[in-house]
């Protein structure tokens, strides 16, 4: 089968570098670098279309691309018929209300009547009609933080992350509307072939993500508390239990969840545990 699946992603800003890294965590590079609108992929059937990543919607919901990486906030903003695959974990960040620090915001309904500049006006008029407030849109495509330092918005809607450029803009984060990360979309009516294709693709993510989301852990066990022990790191199936050369103890090995990482560390101290040793997973098929 000589089919290829076309991904279009974007060229270069926030969601390049983690868009890169998930595919070489896949086994997919990219040969001729980001100087190209299109490159091929080594490690895949696939073949790479570099764009601004406003314009990757469009291209999937056309079939130029059959799939796509981007942010699900720009997903909604364009409202394509495209379907969205699965989250990849990555660019994540939230689209909030920022007022200027000394605004005093009593609720939504402050915004009535005011400017609010934003480069995402679909998502924030859908917002404002839902909430039944009647406020000016400034469309702008970027430096929106600097709007109302100058007197051209009373309001912005925008990208906030670690809120450093809110900060450095006396704009204080007032309201989250919605949270993104970057997504993995795809057009609607792919054949048999890319449908194929797109299933192998997303068995590869899938075990990346597990991997990034699971710790592989190894500890020394008293034998008297094992069965305490390993009620608390079940692992995929069970965790492996092995001598250790010293009587009455042995060694366990498991998988551990990111999430309750540090809760199950001190609870397997308390239980006994010792010698704990924890290593990243590479790729996880389960
Ligand atoms: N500070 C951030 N932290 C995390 N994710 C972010 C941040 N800023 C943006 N993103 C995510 O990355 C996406 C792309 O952001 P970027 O700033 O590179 O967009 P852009 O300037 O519109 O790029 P392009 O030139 O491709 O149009 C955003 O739509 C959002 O999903
Ligand atoms: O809360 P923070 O961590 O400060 O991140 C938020 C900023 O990041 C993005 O801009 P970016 O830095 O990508 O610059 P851009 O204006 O070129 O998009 C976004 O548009 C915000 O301005
Ligand atoms: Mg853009």
């Amino acid at each position: 089968m000589n089919t290829k699946i076309t991904l279009a992603i974007q060229k270069s800003g926030r969601l390049n570098e983690g868009t890169i890294e998930l595919l070489n965590r896949c086994g997919i590079k990219i040969s001729n670098g980001n100087n190209h609108l299109k490159a091929l992929a080594e490690g895949f059937p696939m073949e790479v279309l570099l764009l601004r990543d406003d314009d990757i919607p469009q291209y999937v919901a056309d079939g130029v691309a059959d799939i796509g990486i981007l942010g699900y906030n720009e997903v909604l903003e364009k409202g394509k018929d495209i379907e969205v695959i699965r989250e990849l974990g990555f660019s994540r960040c939230r689209l909030s209300i920022a007022v200027p620090r000394d605004v005093n915001y009593s609720g939504r309904q402050w915004l009535s009547g005011k400017r609010i500049a934003t480069s995402y006006p679909e998502i924030l008029k859908k917002f404002l009609n839902q909430n039944a407030i009647d406020a000016d849109i400034h469309t702008i495509s970027g430096s929106v933080e600097i709007t109302p330092g100058i007197g051209m918005a009373d309001a912005i809607f925008e990208i906030v992350s670690s809120g450093g450029t809110l900060l450095s803009n006396n704009l204080k984060e007032v309201d989250v509307i919605m949270k993104s990360e970057a997504v993995l979309v795809a057009n609607k009516n792919l054949d048999e072939q890319k449908s194929e294709l797109l299933k192998k693709l997303e068995f590869r993510i899938e075990a990346v993500r597990k991997a990034q989301r699971n710790k592989y852990i190894l500890l020394n066990a008293p034998k008297d508390k094992l069965n305490q022990i390993i009620s608390l790191i079940p692992g995929m199936k069970s965790p492996t239990v092995l001598p250790l050369a010293i009587e009455g103890w042995c060694s366990l090995h498991s998988v551990v969840n990111e999430d309750d990482f540090w809760e199950v560390i001190g609870r397997l101290k308390d239980a006994g545990a010792e010698g704990i040793l924890v290593v990243p997973i590479e790729k996880m098929v389960i």
